[in-house]
């Protein structure tokens, strides 16, 4: 199986930094958020998962770049964050110094050649679902020639049967989508759902109004007969319910049109809905191209779908959007 190594690290990988959010989780309180220079909150959790996840690729690839949403700038003004950090790293990846693991932290801010091969890693997408103990995610990729061929994704609060949270998302290029529901052992293949009416179709998009323009949404929505209220969801977790039939579509159009998407927030969803027999793309409906850098510079509005009401919603985006 092509991938093997990658995706056995990765999982790896991603399971301990889940664990380590989890165990953050259980005694962070909210004002431990510091601010980032943007004013977006980031928390010992996110650093903590950042350098977890680059350790366990440094170790296995040594010559491969690691992009990363996160820096170890913060930390190296604060001695207090950092020590809390590296408690945390290391109860998952044993002894490792303050330097090693802001140097690991550091290699996030690589700029590799990005026509060629590098992972992109969200060390804890939806920060602040995460702070409100709602969705958050564990966003881990590789990515070839502006191609995602890899991605893991860690939800440690997914929605699941009976009260058992938790899903851990994987794909590689070819070989479909698996699921890791809760404690479970078994992986289960997912599939998106067969939605062919719009109007049966629910669809989903940001908690967070400045991240996604909700009323655009709605109108789409309108313009598609969709009767069900929208699913609100933080993080990547949204390409998991499109993945998996708890949703057949999602909709980000940012609310900002200077924005541009991060690739650390698309490139794990991305292959983890395709490979479930979704399709992915921007608002015109062209493929999502990780080539260009730290951010999608080529790509407005993100549509994820089951493939078959892609381009009916692309029809609505239009409608909508001509309508100014
Ligand atoms: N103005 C904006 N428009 C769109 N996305 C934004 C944004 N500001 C921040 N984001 C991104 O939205 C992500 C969360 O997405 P969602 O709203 O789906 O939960 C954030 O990831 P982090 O939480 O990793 O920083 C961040 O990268
Ligand atoms: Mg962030
Ligand atoms: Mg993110
Ligand atoms: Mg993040």
């Amino acid at each position: 199986m092509p991938y093997e190594k990658e995706l056995e690290i990765a999982l790896n990988a991603v399971k301990k930094a889940s664990a380590l959010c989890r165990r953050a989780q259980m005694t962070l309180v909210k004002s431990e958020a510091v601010a980032k220079k943007d004013r977006s909150p980031v928390t010992i959790a996110d650093f903590g998962s950042q350098a977890v996840v680059t350790l366990s690729l440094m170790a296995a690839f040594p010559g491969d770049f690691i992009v990363g949403e996160e820096d170890a700038g913060i930390l190296r003004e604060n001695a207090g964050l950092r020590q809390k950090v590296c408690a945390l790293v290391e109860e998952q990846a044993g002894p490792v110094s303050a330097d090693q693991m802001m140097d690991a932290i550091d290699q996030g801010a690589c700029t590799p050649d990005f026509s060629g091969r590098f992972w992109t890693v969200d060390p804890i997408d939806g920060t602040k679902g995460f702070l409100r103990e709602e969705q958050y995610a564990i966003a881990l990729a590789l990515v070839e020639n502006g191609q995602v061929v890899l991605g893991v994704l860690g939800c440690p609060d997914f929605p699941g049967d009976e009260g058992e949270n938790g899903g851990l998302f994987f794909a590689v290029r070819g070989g479909g989508t698996f699921m890791l529901p809760g404690n479970a052992q078994v992986r289960q293949k997912i599939a998106a759902d067969r939605i062919k009416d719009s109007r049966d179709a629910r669809f989903c998009e940001s908690v967070e109004s400045a991240h996604a323009a909700h009323d655009v949404h709605a109108r789409i929505a309108e313009a598609l007969g969709i009767k069900a209220q929208p699913l609100r969801m933080d993080s990547q977790a949204k390409y998991g319910a499109v993945a998996c039939g708890l949703a057949s579509v999602y909709l980000r159009l940012p609310r900002s049109s200077a924005y541009r998407e991060k690739i650390w927030d698309h490139a794990a969803g991305v292959i983890i809905v395709e490979e479930a027999g979704g399709r992915v793309t921007d608002f015109s409906g062209n493929p999502l191209d990780f080539s260009t850098g730290r951010t999608l510079e080529k790509n407005v509005g993100i549509l994820a779908t089951n493939t078959f009401l892609h381009d009916d919603v692309l029809k609505a985006i239009r409608a909508v959007q001509s309508e100014g």
